[in-house]
């Protein structure tokens, strides 16, 4: 069956679908990692994307029980330019065909992703349609300029309940944004008590649960779209050590005054590295973001800046000056993909030590 992604500039990719048989409207990515299209596809940051995989075989070694970041998928719809129908490896359960379908995903294979790639290199995102090849065109192209990008997606995808995974270490509230499933499981791994909480919880319930730190999460959408949460941790600074990645991080920014931005077509791959301005030392991160602090709104706030992308020189990692709070932009928590930032979550277990140790104990069960 014939699908096909017209974009709102008015380029038309035709191929063949796969997945799940619905249209669907998103804004057009790219991401160029070679591996990990499962934990793509399942990381809830991507919501309300449709999402281009610029490697040419997706689907290869199947899909598995295991290696989900979330339960429902987010994404809008998915781009290759060839869907494998024979995985082949042991841990394989389904093909990424079975998986779209089961999970409401329209796909699309057979066009040209490196010239689509290009176009949004050239042009930045574009809003796009995946539709069948019968509609008519004029009209998508006047509604995706019509339609506004949907501005509350955190709420879609953030946790309703507080639920937590029990640990017997420092207790961490964990403050699901759009939460991927590796935050947790690092933070399991050091054996913490977490807590996880919705996105809207205040600064005084989280001060309640008595954490011995606080860890924001990565999300979707644009940083500015959740302003209480950037209210709560402004009120969190100083009270409790507070670690951000990604989403996480751009409302550290704003909590301390900086100032986010669009960024052209973003950074979304596996291979992107990154400085730390401290040691001059280089490390491989993976990285999926469309918006990025501005680098001279940092200049005058309590904030330093501890990670530079190596590409663009934008700003990749935040430390404040007074308070035991950083953050960073890529993922240390990735998996697959290049495991060199991990040691960020035993820096924060060693922050939450000192902090404790310098007499800011809190309470426990
Ligand atoms: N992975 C994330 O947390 C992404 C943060 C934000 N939604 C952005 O696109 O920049």
């Amino acid at each position: 069956m014939k699908r096909q992604l017209i974009l709102e500039d008015g380029t038309i990719f035709i191929g063949e679908a796969f997945g799940a048989n619905n249209d669907s409207i998103g804004e057009v990515v790219f991401h160029t990692g070679m591996t990990g299209y499962q934990e793509i596809i399942t990381d809830p940051s991507f919501a309300g994307q449709i999402v281009t995989l610029t490697y040419p075989l997706i689907g290869n070694y199947g899909v598995n029980h295991e290696d989900f970041e979330t339960f429902q998928p987010a994404i809008k719809g998915l781009i290759v330019k060839e869907a494998a129908d024979y995985p082949s490896n042991f841990r394989s359960q389904m093909t990424i065909d079975t998986y779209c379908k089961a999970k409401n995903i329209p796909g699309l294979q057979g066009i040209d992703t490196r010239k689509l790639t290009r176009k949004i290199r050239q042009f930045g995102t574009l809003r796009g349609m995946l539709c069948g090849i019968d509609v008519n065109k004029d009209e998508v192209i006047d509604r995706l300029k019509r339609e506004k990008a949907a501005n509350d997606l955190v709420s879609t995808v953030s946790t309703k309940q507080i639920f937590p995974s029990p640990g017997r270490g420092y207790r961490v509230v964990l403050v699901d944004f759009g939460m991927k499933h590796g935050i947790l499981r690092e933070l399991t791994h050091r054996n913490c008590h977490v807590i996880v909480v919705p996105h809207n919880t205040t600064s005084k319930e989280i001060l309640a649960l008595h954490p011995d730190g606080v860890m924001l999460s990565n999300g979707p959408g644009d940083p500015k779209d959740v302003p209480y949460a950037v209210k709560m941790v402004e009120e969190l600074l100083g009270q409790v050590p507070l670690f951000g990645i990604c989403l996480g991080h751009q409302l550290l920014a704003l909590a301390n005054g900086a100032d986010t931005e669009k960024l052209k077509f973003g950074h979304r791959g596996a291979n992107h590295p990154v400085k730390d301005v401290r040691t001059g030392k280089v490390i491989l991160t993976s990285q999926n973001h469309g918006y990025a602090v501005s680098l001279d709104s940092v200049k005058n706030t309590n904030l330093e800046i501890t990670h530079i992308a190596i590409n663009d020189g934008t700003v990749e990692g935040l430390k404040h000056k007074k308070y035991p709070a950083f953050s960073v932009q890529y993922h240390p928590e990735s998996a697959p993909g290049p495991e060199d930032a991990n040691d960020l979550f035993d820096q924060f277990i060693e922050l939450i030590q000192k902090w404790e140790e310098a007499g800011h104990e809190t309470y426990r069960y």
